[in-house]
């Protein structure tokens, strides 16, 4: 049988992890493996045990409690996990993701044991390492096994449309139990590599982009783009440890390069920066690159308020502006050959804001055409028409053969 990448049967889809995802919360996840998307924060609490799910069912967040307690040093933690997307495999990328987030906690407070979960699918008679959601699909059983590196199991969930007669059970435990040791590898490699720059550990033969950015909202756009090419993606959140770089540029451009130019030398991995702003045509194209710092420090509301403050009793017809994005793409240690380029949209800043979705001034900037503010899109609608999207279009026909030699 022939399965998607030419996975081999205990092949797993390669995982991706963004360690303290959210900024106000240290011990936060984002875990993804292929297509299915998890985000876990744990927060320490006075009270007991709290688990909190978004977008799964309440037999999964029954089954994550009963299976994370025993693992638990302290019952003293909220944990909320979220599903943003099911690609397959959802209930063990649920534990995953949670784990991940356990060993963010202070010493002492982190999980009591090492574990990783997997699941494993019989499909016209193969059992298949981490199905797809297609092989899921087609599955006539399945089992999540959460387990130790040394194989003990801690919790079996059986799955599927059939009955599992007891060789194909014991093959499916079988497949499952290679896939914790190799999950439990690849949870401690992307963990090594985010804590420790320097040092790169070679776990898939997929392609690293760092994306010299900390804002989480461009992370997000930036990612669905690469992510369609079979490219993992880094943010400078994955590096805590690096330096902070100063916008002290004149233009976006000079900024986009002191950016990326400096993450590539340090990370020796191609980095691509994105410097970006808001230009609004009576204020003579401020904030421009001051952008973030409009309210004096990087505040989104602040922000926001100052920009509806400056426009007070201008009339919709003269609130015209222009977002802006300029990117490069810089090679390690070859600054010369930084690859430059950029996009805009326009529209009109409103005077109260809409919508939930996007970051900065998303809720105040109105698209005409779509009758909507750029916090009203979903990100793939963001994706379509922004000034980021128009600049990535800019890159695309370039940078695929600009990253090869
Ligand atoms: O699509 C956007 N939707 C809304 N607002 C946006 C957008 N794109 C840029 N902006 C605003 C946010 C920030 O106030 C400034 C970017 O400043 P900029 O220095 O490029 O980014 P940043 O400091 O947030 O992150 P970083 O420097 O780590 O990439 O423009
Ligand atoms: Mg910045």
């Amino acid at each position: 049988m022939v399965r998607m990448n030419n996975r081999a049967d205990n092949d797993l889809r390669p995982v991706q992890v963004t360690w303290r995802f959210l900024k106000q919360q240290p011990a936060s996840v984002l875990w993804q493996r292929g297509d299915t998307k998890v985000l876990a924060a744990v927060q320490p609490t006075e009270g007991s045990l709290q688990v909190n799910g978004n977008g799964i069912t309440a037999h999964q967040l029954e089954w994550l409690q009963t299976t994370l307690r025993p693992l638990l040093a302290t019952e003293a933690l909220t944990i909320t996990v979220t599903c943003l997307e099911d690609g397959g495999g959802l209930l063990a990328e649920l534990f995953n993701a949670v784990y991940c987030a356990l060993t963010l906690l202070p010493k002492g407070k982190g999980p009591k044991q090492v574990a990783a979960a997997v699941t494993a699918a019989m499909v016209a008679g193969e059992s298949l390492g981490d199905p797809d959601a297609a092989e899921s699909d087609l599955a006539t059983s399945l089992v999540t096994m959460v387990a130790t590196p040394q194989e003990q199991i801690i919790a079996l969930e059986l799955g599927g449309q059939q009955a599992v007669n007891s060789s194909e059970f014991n093959e499916l435990i079988l497949r499952a139990s290679q896939g914790v040791t190799r999950t439990n590898d690849q949870r401690q490699a992307s963990f090594e590599r985010a804590v420790q720059p320097n040092i790169q550990v070679a776990d898939t033969d997929e392609q690293t982009i760092v994306i010299a950015t900390k804002n989480p909202g461009k992370a997000r756009e930036f990612e669905s783009v690469f992510a369609a090419e079979g490219i993992q993606i880094k943010t400078l959140l994955d590096y805590p440890e690096l330096p902070n770089i100063d916008e002290t540029g004149s233009t976006f451009e000079e900024n986009a390069r002191l950016k990326a130019d400096q993450i590539a030398a340090i990370l020796h991995l191609p980095v691509l920066a994105d410097d970006s702003g808001l230009m609004v045509d009576e204020l003579g194209g401020r904030p421009g690159i001051y952008s973030a710092r409009f309210s004096g420090d990087h505040n989104d509301a602040g922000n926001n308020a100052k920009l509806l403050y400056e426009l007070t009793g201008v009339p919709a017809e003269k609130r015209t502006a222009t977002f802006h994005t300029t990117l490069v793409f810089a090679k390690p240690d070859r600054p010369d050959e930084d690859l430059v380029v950029e996009g805009n949209v326009k529209g009109q800043i409103l005077g109260i804001p809409r919508g939930d979705n996007g970051f900065g001034y998303d809720p105040l900037f109105y698209v005409p055409e779509l009758d909507a503010t750029m916090a009203q899109l979903t990100v793939e609608q963001k994706n379509k028409i922004s000034h980021r999207a128009k600049a990535i279009e800019n890159l695309e026909d370039k940078w695929k053969e600009w990253i090869k030699d």
